[in-house]
């Protein structure tokens, strides 16, 4: 073994790799630094060890790469606030995630012949997520909120988060100071006692906000009290919510949301569409870049005009609604019951009759919806990070429906149903890398399948 735990060595970066990881080599061994920089020369020590590999954290940047965005003294994760390309200039985050999507497609989807275009980016990377959840914890006596520090459970709190934006930075500073005055107790997620869990904020594009406050046990009045305080200094919370809870979970909303206060529902504004959006309901996090998402994946389908749709995975129904000005039908399918109410409710009011909500799984109310009509043009998928079952691909091939536009949050899992796409009988065309998430090694994307003739 060429190192040792906790050895301090010197490293050059060489590239970075799928995740968002620097690779050096030390003697032939392959050593990842994260929130490294190609082009770095930086002191590294030893964190883990493995046969053929080791991982490292920066001790010291010698000599900085040219696509290092900040000073050399910010090193570590919490120093750019959780953000694992915070590091990166900004041009060089766009570049790297088109590599790392082109090296996933080739690597796990076994691909070839696909036309890959340039990242599009944002105009605003900072300060764009609409919606954020924060842990509590107590540091030094008194309550804060914040991130988890990578790989672990210990929370991190920064005076200004730079992804969210800065109506919820402000509501979150406000509600602290609050329940610092109040003493609520926070969760202790080992005890499993306490009573304060997450505070949840989300904001749109009018400047306004919905506050859900997660926590154990029954809420007592003080608590809504205090979502009442937080309204008088911060005038834009406009819904409020209390989240019950009681499992031991690292999931973040519990099963029972009590309304407070204000709209049920937070609304927001998209190709002239006013969405509603309830707690539980997903809702895309960035929405200068949600337009260029929508719009690119409505233009990879040949003609919309008059075809029967189906958006699957639809949410609260933003894509089953656009296409629904073109379309003869669109069949929008989404597991969560909020998010198929709030499309409902969207349909209702935007006076669109042509879509027909499904509430449940795509694995089964797709095959089903397949079997009952008799042409389905197109399909939209944009699946959670976990990416489609196998066996609903292969119930749309036997379909012999021509196209097939995917959108997802998760390249390793588009590459291997792309992968299965391909064994089945359907070509990807092009794929479109969307930066979604600034500062960060995530990435969106876009795909165009269609059948092979
Ligand atoms: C990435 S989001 C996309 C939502 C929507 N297309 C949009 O752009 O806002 C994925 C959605 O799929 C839903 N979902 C997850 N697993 C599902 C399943 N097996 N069947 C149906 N919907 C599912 C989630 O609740 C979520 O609303």
């Amino acid at each position: 073994m060429v190192l040792k735990k906790d050895q301090i060595i010197e490293l050059d970066i060489e590239k970075l790799i799928f995740g968002g990881e620097g690779l050096g080599y030390y003697e032939k061994m392959a050593v990842f630094v994260p929130m490294s920089v190609p082009g770095d020369r930086v002191r590294v020590k030893i964190i883990s060890l493995k046969k053929s590999y080791a991982r490292g954290i920066i001790e010291a940047i010698i000599k900085p790469g040219e696509e290092r965005a900040a000073d050399k003294d910010k090193v570590t994760f919490e120093d750019f606030h959780g953000c694992d390309f915070g590091m990166l200039k900004y041009e060089s985050q766009l570049k790297y995630k088109k590599e790392m999507v082109e090296d996933v497609l080739k690597k796990i989807g076994k691909l070839e012949n696909f036309e890959i275009y340039d990242t599009i980016g944002s105009t605003s990377p900072k300060y764009y997520r609409n919606k954020v959840i924060e842990p509590f914890a107590y540091k030094d006596g008194k309550i804060i909120s914040g991130f988890f520090k990578k790989k672990s459970h210990e929370v991190f709190e920064v005076s200004e988060n730079m992804l969210q934006s800065k109506l919820a930075n402000r509501i979150t500073k406000e509600l602290k100071e609050i329940l610092n005055k109040k003493r609520i107790p926070v969760y202790d997620e080992k005890k499993h006692r306490g009573i304060l869990r997450h505070v949840m904020v989300r904001t749109n594009s009018f400047d306004e906000a919905m506050v859900v406050l997660v926590v154990k046990g029954e809420p007592a009045k003080n608590l809504k009290k205090i979502l009442y305080d937080l309204r008088d200094r911060c005038p834009e919370v406009k819904a409020a919510y209390i989240s019950v809870n009681n499992k031991r979970t690292n999931v973040a909303l519990g099963d029972e949301d009590i309304y407070v206060y204000g709209d049920e529902v937070l609304k927001e504004e998209l190709f002239d569409i006013k969405f509603n959006i309830s707690p539980k309901s997903f809702f895309q996090i960035n929405l200068e870049q949600t337009k260029k998402l929508y719009e690119t994946a409505i233009s990879y389908f040949d003609d919309v005009k008059n075809k029967n749709i189906v958006d699957a995975y639809s949410g609260t129904g933003t894509i089953a609604m656009i296409l629904s000005r073109w379309a003869k039908k669109v069949f929008a399918i989404e597991m969560v019951k909020s998010a198929t109410l709030d499309a409902k409710k969207t349909s209702m009011e935007n006076k669109i009759k042509n879509i027909d909500f499904i509430n449940g799984k795509v694995e089964g109310k797709l095959e089903e919806l397949l079997k009952k009509r008799e042409k389905i043009d197109a399909i939209i998928f944009d699946p959670p990070r976990k990416g489609i079952e196998e066996s609903v691909l292969h119930s749309v091939a036997k379909t012999g429906i021509n196209e097939i536009v995917y959108i997802s949050c998760n390249p390793s899992t588009f590459a291997r149903d792309a992968n299965v796409l391909n064994e089945i009988g359907y070509d990807l065309l092009k794929v479109q890398p969307v930066d979604m998430f600034p500062q960060t090694s995530h990435i969106e994307v876009v795909g165009k399948f269609v059948k092979r003739t």
